[in-house]
């Protein structure tokens, strides 16, 4: 069974100390497999919006239900194991760990969860860094470029080919071939396991490869108008 299915009810997110709400949505859904894209002004609320559905930014109400999980309802904890184990992220800011290796930023979501890293997983690893064209996967985070390091954040996000992938601008740091390459890998990847894969972009190229887009405006989501995807 395809795992990955949106039912998202009554989103409102307001800010503490703020008077008026950043998003209320009524219903966003996705069928398991699809590939939404959101686009909006910068300030929208796109990455707030994309860190609630990771269950990073706890919503002020409403449900969030991936398959038959309501990661509003969990626990720390519970919400914590739910992430490590269905969910991919690619931060705007990417989070790498300086000090660690190419390799090891990749690994690290396996390391969080006190697992031995098996040889596969770290052969795994490598590859998932030579397809996001990294030779040299000993070289340290702070010795990469950014677009290098987004590379290494899309790998990392890959790792256990989650059901569910959320890509905060995967290819703002990249020229155009490098755009290609991450984009042809993130949804490539995302199709080959069945995943669900959300995209907050202002990249009309990227934007284009998805099955829908919708737009933040003015805390609401509507279908994007036809000339911007
Ligand atoms: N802790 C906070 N308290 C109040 N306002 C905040 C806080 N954090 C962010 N904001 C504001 O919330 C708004 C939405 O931010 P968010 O990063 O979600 O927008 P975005 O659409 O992803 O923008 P961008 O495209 O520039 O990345 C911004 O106006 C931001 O300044």
């Amino acid at each position: 069974m395809n795992t990955g299915t949106l039912r998202a009810t009554g989103l409102r997110f307001r800010f503490t100390g703020q008077t008026t709400d950043l998003f209320a949505l009524d219903r966003l859904e996705l069928t398991a497999g699809h590939m939404l894209g959101i686009r909006g002004a910068s300030g929208a609320g796109k990455t707030t919006l994309l860190h609630c559905l990771a269950g990073i930014e706890p919503l002020t109400t409403g449900s969030i239900v991936w398959d038959d999980t309501d990661i509003t309802a969990l626990p720390g904890a519970g919400l914590t194991r739910w992430r490590q184990q269905k969910l991919g992220l690619v931060f705007q800011d990417f989070h790498l760990v300086e000090g660690l290796s190419a390799l090891d930023n990749v690994l690290l979501p396996a390391s969080f969860t006190g697992w031995r890293i098996a040889p596969a997983l770290r052969s795994r690893a490598t590859r998932l860094l030579s397809r996001v064209g990294i030779a040299e996967p000993t070289r340290r985070a702070e010795l990469l470029s950014r677009g290098e390091r987004q590379r290494v954040a899309v790998a990392r996000a890959l790792l256990f080919a989650p059901p569910v992938v959320l890509a905060d601008e995967p290819t703002a740091s990249l020229d155009p071939e490098n755009r290609e390459i991450i984009a042809d890998l993130l949804c490539g990847l995302v199709r080959e396991h069945g995943a669900t894969l959300i995209v907050v972009s202002h990249e009309n190229a990227l934007l284009h490869r998805m099955d829908r887009v919708l737009e933040l405006r003015s805390g609401t989501l509507q279908a994007a108008e036809a000339a911007h995807v």
